[in-house]
C-alpha cells in the first residue's frame, strides 16, 4: 500500500442490481495534484466521490486516503467535501451553518476567514433557503473549506455560478493547491478541466479509460481537425467523395465549409487534393479537450456495440 497517496483505490468495484457504476478502478492520487474526474452522464464519478467518502461501502477491493479508512480520514479532519445534493439546514443562517461546519472540523479555521474566502460574508445573515443556485453553490464550498483538510473533494462545484465566482472560486482552489492540498473534482465543464487540472481521469461505464495531463488525454485521441472552404456549392456528389476521404471520424459540412475529424490528417488532406478540389483556409490542429474526449468515449462505446 502506498501510504505517502492521498487516496488509493485498489480493484474497487460497485455495483446496483445489474449496473456496474464502479468496475475494477484502481488509481492513487497524489499530494498537491488538482485533478480533474470526467466521464458522461452514468459514467460513475459520483459513485466513485461517494466511495472515496465512505458513503458507500465498496463491493470489493480498497479505498484509502492518506493510508486510513474513508471515514477515519473524515474523523480527522483530513478530507473536505462539496457534494451535488444533499440539502442544507434550512432554517439558520449561513454564518450559523458555518460557524457549525468550523466547531466540528478538527482542524477549525476561523469563521470570518471562511465565510469571506467562499464570497459570501454579505450573505451571512441570510436564511439558507432563501439562497438563489449559485449561493448555495458557494455556501457548499465554505463547508468544504471550513478546516485545515488534506483532501478537498468537490462534485460538480461550479455549477450554478456565475462567471465571476466561478473565477474566484478556481483561484482559491489553485492556493489551496499551491499549499499541498490534493484537490479531486468532478465536472462536465471541460474548458474548466482543460485550465485547472494537472491531471485529467476520465471514466466510462465505472471503468478509467484515460488518466494524464490534459495534453495526454487530446494526443491519446489520436485525431485532429481539418477544416477548409470550398468555393461555390458543394453539391451531393462532392459531399459523398468529402464523406468518403480516409481516416475520418466526423465530417460537417455547413455552406461552403467543411470540418472534419482525422485519425491521419495528413493522408486525408492528401486524399482531399486527389478529389481535384481547392481547399481554401485550410487548417489542421489538434483537438480541444471536449473533443478529444467525445473521441474517446464515442471509441469506446462503438467498442462496446
Ligand atoms: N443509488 C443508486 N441506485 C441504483 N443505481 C444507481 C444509484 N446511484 C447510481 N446508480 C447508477 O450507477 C451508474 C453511475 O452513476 P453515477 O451517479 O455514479 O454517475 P455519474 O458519472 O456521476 O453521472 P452524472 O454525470 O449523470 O452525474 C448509473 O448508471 C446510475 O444510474
Amino acid at each position: 500500500m502506498n501510504t505517502d497517496a492521498a487516496v488509493t483505490f485498489t480493484g474497487v468495484t460497485k455495483t446496483y442490481g445489474t449496473v456496474k457504476a464502479v468496475d475494477g478502478l484502481s488509481l492513487a492520487l497524489h499530494p498537491g495534484e488538482t485533478v480533474a474526474l470526467l466521464g458522461p452522464n452514468g459514467a460513475g464519478k459520483s459513485t466513485t466521490l461517494d466511495l472515496l467518502l465512505g458513503l458507500r461501502p465498496a463491493d470489493t477491493g480498497d479505498v484509502r486516503v492518506f493510508g486510513l479508512s474513508p471515514r477515519d480520514a473524515i474523523v480527522r479532519g483530513r478530507v473536505g467535501a462539496m457534494l451535488q445534493s444533499g440539502g442544507l439546514m434550512d432554517e439558520v443562517t449561513v454564518r450559523e451553518l458555518v460557524r457549525l461546519a468550523v466547531a466540528l472540523h478538527p482542524k477549525p479555521h476561523n469563521t470570518d476567514e471562511v465565510l469571506s474566502r467562499a464570497g459570501i460574508t454579505q450573505i451571512a445573515d441570510r436564511k439558507v433557503n432563501k439562497l438563489s443556485g449559485g449561493q448555495e453553490q458557494r455556501v457548499r464550498f465554505a463547508l468544504a473549506t471550513a478546516g485545515d483538510s488534506d483532501l478537498i473533494v468537490l462534485d460538480e462545484p461550479t455549477t450554478g455560478m456565475d462567471v465571476s465566482a466561478r473565477q474566484a472560486f478556481w483561484a482559491t482552489m489553485r492556493e489551496q493547491a499551491d499549499q499541498g492540498r490534493t484537490v479531486l473534482f468532478a465536472t462536465h465543464y471541460l474548458e474548466e478541466a482543460d485550465a485547472i487540472a494537472d491531471r485529467v481521469l476520465v471514466l466510462h461505464r465505472g471503468r478509467l479509460l484515460a488518466d494524464g495531463t490534459a495534453a495526454e488525454i487530446k494526443a491519446k485521441a489520436g485525431a485532429r481537425k481539418v477544416s477548409f472552404d470550398l468555393e461555390g456549392t458543394i453539391d451531393d456528389a462532392t459531399e459523398q467523395s468529402l464523406r468518403a476521404l480516409p481516416f475520418l471520424t466526423t465530417v460537417d459540412v455547413s455552406g461552403q465549409t467543411v470540418r472534419i475529424q482525422s485519425t491521419d490528417a495528413d493522408a486525408t488532406v492528401h486524399a482531399l487534393y486527389g478529389l481535384g478540389v481547392y481547399p481554401r483556409n485550410l487548417e489542421v490542429a489538434g483537438l480541444g479537450l471536449e473533443q478529444a474526449f467525445v473521441a474517446i468515449t464515442n471509441a469506446e462505446e462503438a467498442k462496446a456495440s
